[in-house]
């Protein structure tokens, strides 16, 4: 089955337990902090459930579901998979991170590659299965919170400040502590918590996966600020009215797991497995590039539109900062194209997107996108900031004249002139477009983090080997 946006509306409605700005929030489809990416992903929904957007597919089990939760087993299978990502990303100019499809991509990688989760193998199938043919919206938290990252979860001064097994029972676990920071936690069905940070002899407590509905009794949400409460029109803020997907930190007060739903128990080894050793961590990434190919083409959009607007784009310096956008934006989908072009199959015949390149960007990505956004900022100049407070000032008798009279470019109204430099604000310079930066440059792990994995899943097998060549190709002179 795949839901449409009234269905996913109304799996919302659950009671879950979410405190913003000092109050608990009772309908998290209704408060002004999450109604604006509430109504973007039913948009999503409805997208998907229309025949015309060629979403869907026919499950091995004969079931109908979102391609997003397809497990890719050729090339044909990715492209699919990409076009049906990318045409979610575009209906948020990328700028939704953690839409239906990232994790749906974890549980598609969990659950081809079984064999890391030994006993609990029949949960994991069986939860993906739920969620593929129930369409539910997964999100997750990974990381425990930040307390002292030179400590072990166990030398952390009180037991329970990462999420912990607190007690085991006949019917499944109780679940106690913390874990950062739950995007879009607030408006999914269902929560996926485990660690993706390494583990040491001694964590065995917080060596855990499973699954919790939003609404599990214990389970509270405390979002960060909203940069969508107070903003009065979407023509003001575009994006931060539409697409501020919130970031949680999610406690869990003694919530009840039954058995049925956990995939890794007091398992290290498996705890790291199971993002590494299956498809999972590459599919979610494959998906995270994908939203940020179309990201990044819609900012050199903006750069493009700009610097025509107002007749910069005749300048050769200006041309060459464009000539940088262009290269960073392909440089971002080439890889993604070279990743599928290029994918491996494992031994359960999963199609992988080839390390080396999915990686290799991933490692980037923290610079590109500000290297992006630096241009940007550049480009439009402090005409982001000569606009009015609000579209008020363009409506009101007393104001509209001097406004349309003095911010316009040549061609071109003062609407349609203001309406593209707020949307740069929203990019550059809101409290929303300042998220943005954070979340690129952390969503993945700090960068240390990514740069490691760049580094791990290189193959240094080639260029070694051209090097022992050469060197290999003269010798000391004999005396
Ligand atoms: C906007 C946003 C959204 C997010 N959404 C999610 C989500 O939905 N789910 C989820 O699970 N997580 C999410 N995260 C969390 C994200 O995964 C973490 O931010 C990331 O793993 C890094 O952890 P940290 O922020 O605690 O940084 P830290 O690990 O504390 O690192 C901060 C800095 O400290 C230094 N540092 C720390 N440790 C070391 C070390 N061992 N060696 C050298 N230097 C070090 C580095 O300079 C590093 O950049 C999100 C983060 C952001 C910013």
């Amino acid at each position: 089955m795949v839901r449409n946006g009234k269905q996913y509306l109304e799996s919302l409605k659950d009671d879950r337990c979410i405190y913003i700005h000092g109050e608990r929030v009772k309908d998290v489809t209704t408060h002004p902090a999450f109604a604006g990416i509430v109504q973007s992903y039913a948009k999503l929904y409805d997208m998907a459930a229309d025949p015309a957007n060629e979403m869907t597919y026919t499950t091995e089990d004969g079931t109908v579901a979102n391609k997003v939760f397809m497990i890719p087993r050729s090339r044909d299978d990715l492209a699919q998979r990409r076009r049906a990502i990318q045409r979610w990303a575009e209906a948020t100019c990328g700028f939704a991170g953690r839409t239906p499809d990232h994790v749906a991509s974890f549980l598609a990688g969990f659950s081809s590659y079984p064999e890391v989760f030994g006993e609990y193998e029949r949960n994991v199938h069986n939860y993906y299965k739920k969620a593929r043919d129930e369409d539910l919206f997964v999100t997750y938290v990974i990381i425990p919170p930040q307390v002292d990252r030179s400590k072990a979860a166990y030398e952390q001064e009180e037991k329970y400040l990462p999420v912990g097994v607190l007690e085991e029972r006949k019917d499944g676990i109780v679940v106690r502590g913390s874990q950062m920071l739950g995007t879009s936690a607030a408006v999914s069905n269902d929560l996926f918590v485990s660690c993706i940070t390494p583990l040491r002899p001694g964590d065995e407590d917080y060596a855990v996966s499973f699954v919790v509905p939003l609404n599990a009794p214990g389970l509270k949400l405390y979002p960060r600020p909203s940069y969508a409460m107070g903003k009065e029109s979407v023509f003001d803020y575009p994006l931060s009215t539409q697409f501020d997907e919130s970031d949680s930190l999610m406690v869990f007060d003694d919530v009840f797991v039954p058995w049925e739903h956990v995939f890794v128990y007091r398992n290290i080894e498996a705890t790291r497995d199971q993002f590494h050793k299956t498809p999972a961590h590459v599919l979610g990434n494959n998906q995270a590039q994908i939203r940020l190919c179309t990201k990044i083409k819609f900012l050199i959009g903006i750069a493009r539109k700009v610097t025509a607007m107002g007749g910069t784009d005749k300048f050769p310096q200006v041309q060459e900062r464009l000539g940088e956008l262009a290269s960073l934006a392909a440089t971002v989908e080439g890889m993604l194209l070279a990743s599928e072009y290029e994918c491996m199959f494992d031994k359960y015949g999963n199609a992988r997107p080839a390390s080396r390149y999915l990686y290799g960007i991933v490692g980037m990505q923290d610079q590109v996108y500000a290297g992006v956004i630096k241009i940007l900022r550049e480009l439009v100049g402090g005409g982001v900031l000569q606009l009015p407070s609000s579209y008020h000032e363009m409506v009101n008798e007393e104001t509209k004249d001097d406004i349309r009279q003095y911010i316009r470019a040549t061609g071109v109204d003062s609407e349609m002139k203001i309406k593209l430099f707020r949307l740069a604000w929203d990019v550059i310079g809101s409290e929303f477009a300042g998220r943005h930066q954070q979340y690129e440059m952390f969503y993945n792990g700090a960068p240390f983090v990514v740069r490691g994995h760049a580094f791990r899943n290189y193959g240094y097998h080639e260029p070694l080997e051209l090097l022992e060549r050469f060197l290999n190709s003269y010798e000391l002179p004999k005396a």
